[in-house]
């Protein structure tokens, strides 16, 4: 009989470390595919792995920590859950209060989160409130309500969170048999970087694992402020699932590169769109463009001179493209607005066919 996926907490509740008497409220999260990706590796000499955290139920790396940290909030009586969020957070989130029979609330920033993850908090049944301000504004309203009233919050600074995340550097080890030599991701509030190195860590101890990566983390330009080593008051960039200006885990992702002997590095907006176009089109993966910002590392670090001959690279991509189409379509009017008339000829003509 084949094996059934259960969720994070039931594959791994002896790794966690999470009350004994936890419920399990799961949606099925983890066991994301790792996807070869033959361009990236063609043109770096390195073994590339892709890991699709966008094929998580809600679309993002966000639920396993979710799956945990909303078990945990009710095995603990909580009622209610709040988070702030650039959109992921609050689309898990919301659906984990869903299938919980809790209440979700969100904060946001004011018209500056996707389409598509507005939808999943709204339909999901949160209460979202745009704030007047950016994500970390929210983040700071949102520990105030965590402290003064009945509502338990599931950003990436309650340790469930991490907990649940750390799974994906379980999966990782175990598909290729050992851990990479470097690991690449998007960096925002810090979080998952902090999780995968924890992660790292708990499989060499445990023996599962004979080695750590080097841990790469890549924040957008315009929000960079681990690159900057500090925070960015009003941090803008296209990928709004990173802008951010003050990560909550600073300590623990700056351990996590230096202990791993990584670093913090910027890429633009164009690289980050380059990078995540090229990356649908060549290895047909989608990924909003927050994701794509370790793809574009990998491509920064090659026209840099770097070397990965012969190493082994995973690098996580987040989120699904579906989240944000309007950034994605934004550079392809052309093709939108392409219209013919409904006869054979003239789409041949359009297609250059004739
Ligand atoms: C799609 C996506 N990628 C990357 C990140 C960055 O993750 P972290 O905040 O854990 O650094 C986030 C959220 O911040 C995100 O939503
Ligand atoms: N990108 C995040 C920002 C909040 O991160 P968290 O991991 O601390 O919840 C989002 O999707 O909101």
């Amino acid at each position: 009989m084949t094996h059934q996926w259960r969720g994070v907490i039931e594959e791994y509740r002896d790794r966690l470390d999470i009350p004994a008497n936890t419920p399990t409220i799961t949606l099925g999260e983890g066991g994301t595919p790792m996807v070869h990706s033959d361009w990236l590796s063609g043109l770096t000499g390195a073994e590339v792995w892709l890991k699709v955290e966008g094929n998580n139920p809600t679309g993002s790396f966000k639920d396993r920590g979710m799956t945990v940290a909303l078990s945990v909030a009710v095995g603990e009586g909580a009622k209610a859950v709040v988070c702030a969020s650039t959109g992921n957070t609050s689309a898990s989130m919301a659906a984990y209060a869903a299938k919980a029979g809790i209440k979700p609330l969100v904060l946001v920033p004011q018209g500056k989160i996707a389409a598509g993850k507005l939808a999943q908090a709204i339909l999901h049944g949160a209460q979202v409130i745009m704030v007047r301000g950016n994500f970390d504004d929210c983040l700071r309203i949102s520990r105030a309500l965590a402290e003064d009233f009945p509502v338990a919050l599931v950003n990436s600074v309650n340790p469930m969170r991490l907990e649940g995340q750390k799974t994906a550097s379980f999966e990782i080890v175990d598909f290729l048999g050992a851990a990479p030599d470097v690991h690449v991701l998007p960096t925002g509030n810090a979080g998952n970087i902090s999780a995968y190195w924890k992660g790292y860590k708990e499989y060499v101890e445990s023996g599962d694992a004979a080695s750590t990566p080097v841990m790469r983390g890549w924040q957008a330009s315009g929000a960079a402020p681990l690159v900057l080593g500090a925070p960015v008051p009003d941090p803008e960039t296209v990928a709004s699932a990173i802008r951010i200006g003050n990560p909550a885990s600073w300590d623990l992702a700056m351990a996590a590169a230096e202990e791993s002997g990584g670093m913090f590095r910027k890429a633009t907006d164009e690289q980050i769109l380059a990078a995540q176009r090229e990356l649908a089109a060549r290895d047909g993966v989608f990924v909003e463009p927050a994701s794509a910002a370790g793809v574009a590392g990998i491509l920064i670090e090659h026209d840099e001179g770097a070397d990965l001959h012969g190493k082994t690279v995973v690098v996580t991509v987040t989120g699904h493209g579906l989240k944000d189409i309007d950034t994605a379509l934004s550079g392809f009017t052309d093709l939108v607005d392409t219209v013919v008339d409904a006869d054979v000829s003239a789409a041949a003509r359009a297609a250059g066919l004739d």
